[in-house]
């Protein structure tokens, strides 16, 4: 045999080696059984609602793996186990920064600092160039109030702001994403340095946040009563004085083990939650909600007239506001109900669970994963008229789904974009007035028309991390509105 031929067979088989290992790294998933997909809103209705306790549970590790192994556990409100020290760290987060009263205290003045600045950007933008992005000032207004309301006014100065801002971006929107590398040990592989990064999670974000906490500590021990020194009260300040449970992974009602506060890796770890929930699904609405707008100039105007009636003009939106601006209201409803950022309500159950299904029970130890599709429940041809249609009109009084709360209650559900049951998203009423005052400015203060290469408004959805975004970020001409007063 020839040299070359004994080459060719080499190399033949070094090929199949290679797209043989390709295939068997490219079909490992890290969950290892496939989940149980839901699209039937009475079914999903009926598990999350009728058998409560068996439906209460999120995955430990949204991500698939355990990003603390080899440290103490840190847990997430997301992810901690249904029991006290989720209600205690849920509560925390409602009563100090989510409820009604504390929303219009605190985010109400923070964003007009934010809007102002989003405008300004938008102004300038539009000035330079007959085509605008809007995602990345958006993507800036809101961080910036996010990270405010986070850790109160001495966040740091404007680079630590945007220091943190393009950690959560890359860690979201990273070509390479975090959900690529955990499916596909190819991806591994290749990428070796972000997965390392990525498993090294714990430690760079305890280098980003761990002077933050230690410095609002020290300037809290500084004062006699932690009053914040008439500063309002952050998430940080609250998350320094919540005393939790001994044992996050303790199912019962009652721990043995005394209370506690929080140790600084878990006040990372929801600093880090709350930074990504209260950006991410906020700033995808906010920009599908104006691709809707451009594509339906027809809303955009009967939106634009409601928002200029009136004492509307140059208004906060507050959760009154938006009582008084049910357009307003019934335009984001719409995007929610058609493209819900998470589009995937995930519950992992035992033996109750699978019962209750009417599945088989999972072995010993190990849990059944349900997916209950929020997209294809938002979307239900037996429950919405024109399901692909925008139509805002639905929302408003006399249309099909007009006084539809937020988040449903155990009799009906017809749209589930901030979840249901006791998980559902705890910060339904602040992303409503936080993506209300954004869209409003917008179209109060310029007016949005497709681009004039023809491209027009492409609606395709792509996933960042666990969110629905827009697969090509809007773009459109701009033309700032001409003042009304
Ligand atoms: C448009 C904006 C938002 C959308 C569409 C959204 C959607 C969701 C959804 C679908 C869930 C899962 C619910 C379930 O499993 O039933 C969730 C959970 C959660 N969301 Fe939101 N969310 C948004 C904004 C926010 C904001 C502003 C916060 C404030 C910090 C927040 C905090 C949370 C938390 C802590 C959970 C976990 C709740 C638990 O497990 O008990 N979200 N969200």
């Amino acid at each position: 045999m020839e040299v070359t031929q004994l080459l060719a067979i080499g190399l033949a088989a070094v090929l199949v080696l290679i797209v043989g290992m390709y295939w068997r790294l490219r079909n490992t998933t890290w969950a290892a059984r496939p989940p149980i997909i839901v699209g039937d809103p009475d079914v999903t209705r009926r598990l999350i609602f009728d058998h409560a306790d068996a439906f209460s549970n999120h995955p430990l590790f949204p991500l698939g793996i355990d990003l603390d192994a080899g440290h103490p556990k840190t847990t997430s409100i997301t992810s901690a186990p249904y029991g006290p020290f989720w209600r205690a760290i849920r509560r925390n987060l409602t009563v100090n920064i989510l409820h009604p009263s504390r929303v219009a205290e605190l985010l109400v003045p923070l964003q007009r600092d934010a809007v102002d600045a989003l405008v300004a950007d938008v102004s300038s933008a539009a000035a330079r160039d007959t085509v605008v992005g809007v995602r990345d000032a958006v993507y800036a207004a809101v961080f910036s109030t996010v990270a405010r309301l986070c850790f109160g006014e001495d966040v740091g100065d404007h680079h630590d702001v945007r220091s943190m801002q393009k950690m959560l971006h890359d860690f979201f929107h990273d070509e390479v994403g975090a959900f690529d590398l955990l499916t596909s040990r190819w991806a591994r592989l290749v990428h070796r340095g972000k997965w390392r990064h990525l498993l090294s999670t714990r430690s760079w974000l305890g280098d980003a946040f761990g002077p933050v906490i230690a410095s609002r500590r020290l300037s809290r021990g500084s004062r006699s009563n932690n009053d914040g020194g008439g500063m309002a009260r952050s998430y940080l300040d609250s998350l320094l004085d919540v005393r939790v449970p001994g044992n996050f992974d303790d199912p019962g009602e009652s721990s043995n083990e005394a209370p506690r506060g929080l140790r600084d890796d878990e006040i990372i770890k929801l600093v880090w939650e709350f930074l990504g929930a209260s950006t991410e699904a906020v700033v995808a609405i906010i920009e599908w909600t104006m691709a809707h707008l451009v594509a339906k100039p027809e809303v955009q105007e009967k939106l634009y007239l409601e928002l200029t009636a009136g004492d509307h003009q140059n208004g906060q939106v507050s959760d009154e506001r938006l009582r008084d601006t049910p357009y307003l209201r019934a335009v984001v409803l719409e995007t929610l109900r058609l493209h819900p950022p998470l589009p995937m309500l995930i519950r992992d159950v035992g033996p109750d669970g699978a019962a209750a299904a009417g599945i088989p029970t999972p072995p010993n130890g190990t849990v059944a994963r349900f997916m209950f599709n929020a997209e294809v429940i938002g979307r239900d041809p037996k429950v919405w008229s024109d399901p692909e249609e925008f139509r805002p009109e639905r929302f408003i009084s006399g249309g099909e789904a007009e006084n539809l709360s937020l988040v449903p209650g155990p009799k009906e559900i017809k749209m589930v974009p901030f979840g249901a049951g006791r998980r559902h998203c705890p910060g339904a009423g602040l992303s409503m007035v936080h993506i209300g005052a954004i869209v409003a400015a917008l179209v109060r203060e310029f007016e949005w028309a497709p681009p004039e290469d023809g491209g027009g408004v492409d609606l395709t959805d792509s996933t960042a991390l666990f969110v629905k975004v827009m697969a090509s970020p809007l773009r459109a001409r701009v033309t700032p509105r001409v003042s009304q007063s």
